[in-house]
């Protein structure tokens, strides 16, 4: 059976104790979607690293995978995706008519774990992105047709813990990929090329970077109040013979915004590529 919270405690394990489970870890104790002490993590040959989460989470660690996995109800694959085939073998003969398998794996198809795992059985394919480590992920899952609607909402729940969380159609997790999973590492790129220009006019290091990270944190802000509306906050920013507006011009005439596009259109066919290796 699949236990919800509230009275009822789960049983989840990560199969992986990397950034990724790390920072689902913290959001999932400390918002209380999981429990420290039904909450057990491995990897595959650190024990340093597994007692540091155990000491910092209050969580369970180690290498006795039978009584980690024994009665599971959920079971976090936080492997890297070249691991996925023998991190599917490790649990296979663990799952249960009622666990879930929710998988962090970037391009591992649903099809390829649930031929892995060779029976029927619930799987959330998810992306999340590296903000869920300041619990501000942007998350997109799929489900297969096992996947019940008190596993769907634990999933919500554990998600929301770092962030946001949607869930897609699985045809749409190599756009999600580029948009959001790879999503920071764009914006990372224009602030560093910020950073240079600051510094290359004359700001010091620290006032550009002070600058920079407030003038993301409000853009971020006004983009979310004002629900998505880039254009309209842009244009209200560029006043005629202004500042903003030769700047804008000096990025059209560089052609960013379609290199920008072009960027976020190769990451999705790199996502479609890479997910080919994953295919039986
Ligand atoms: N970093 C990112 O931006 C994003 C990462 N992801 C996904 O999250 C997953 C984890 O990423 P990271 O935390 O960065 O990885 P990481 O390399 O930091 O950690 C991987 C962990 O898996 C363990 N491991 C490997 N094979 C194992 C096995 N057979 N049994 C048990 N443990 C095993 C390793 O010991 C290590 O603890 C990856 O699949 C990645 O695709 C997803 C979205 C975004
Ligand atoms: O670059 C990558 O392949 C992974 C997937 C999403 C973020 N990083």
């Amino acid at each position: 059976m699949f236990r919800q919270q509230g009275g009822i405690t789960l049983k989840a394990v990560f199969i992986g104790a990397g950034s990724m489970a790390e920072a689902i870890i913290a959001g999932a104790i400390t918002s209380g979607a999981l429990q420290a002490e039904n909450t057990y993590v491995t990897n595959r040959a650190n024990n340093e690293r597994l007692k540091e989460l155990a000491a910092q989470y209050g969580i369970q660690s180690g290498y006795d995978m039978e009584s980690a996995l024994n009665n599971a109800d959920v079971i976090v694959l936080a492997m890297k995706p070249k691991d996925a085939a023998a991190g599917l073998e490790a649990i296979r003969s663990y799952i249960h008519n009622g666990s879930v398998i929710i998988s962090l794996l970037a391009g591992v198809g649903i099809d390829f774990m649930e031929k892995a795992i060779g029976k029927p059985c619930a799987i959330i394919r998810s992306m999340p992105n590296t903000s869920a480590a300041v619990g501000k992920s942007a998350t997109a899952i799929a489900l297969n047709k096992h996947v019940t609607a008190g596993q769907h909402k634990a999933a919500i729940d554990l998600f929301t813990a770092i962030g946001l969380a949607i869930t897609v159609d699985e045809s749409q997790m190599d756009a999600v990929t580029a948009v959001s999973g790879s999503g920071p590492a764009y914006i990372y790129y224009v602030a560093e090329a910020m950073q240079t220009s600051g510094e290359e006019l004359g700001l010091d290091h620290e006032t550009a970077k002070a600058l920079i990270i407030q003038t993301l944190l409000g853009a971020a802000d006004m983009l979310s109040e004002s629900n998505g509306q880039a254009a309209s906050l842009r244009k209200a920013i560029t006043s005629a013979g202004g500042t903003t507006e030769a700047a804008i011009r000096t990025f059209d005439e560089w052609h960013v915004k379609e290199a920008i596009e072009a960027g976020v259109k190769e990451a999705a066919a790199q996502s479609k590529r890479l997910g080919l290796s994953y295919k039986h």
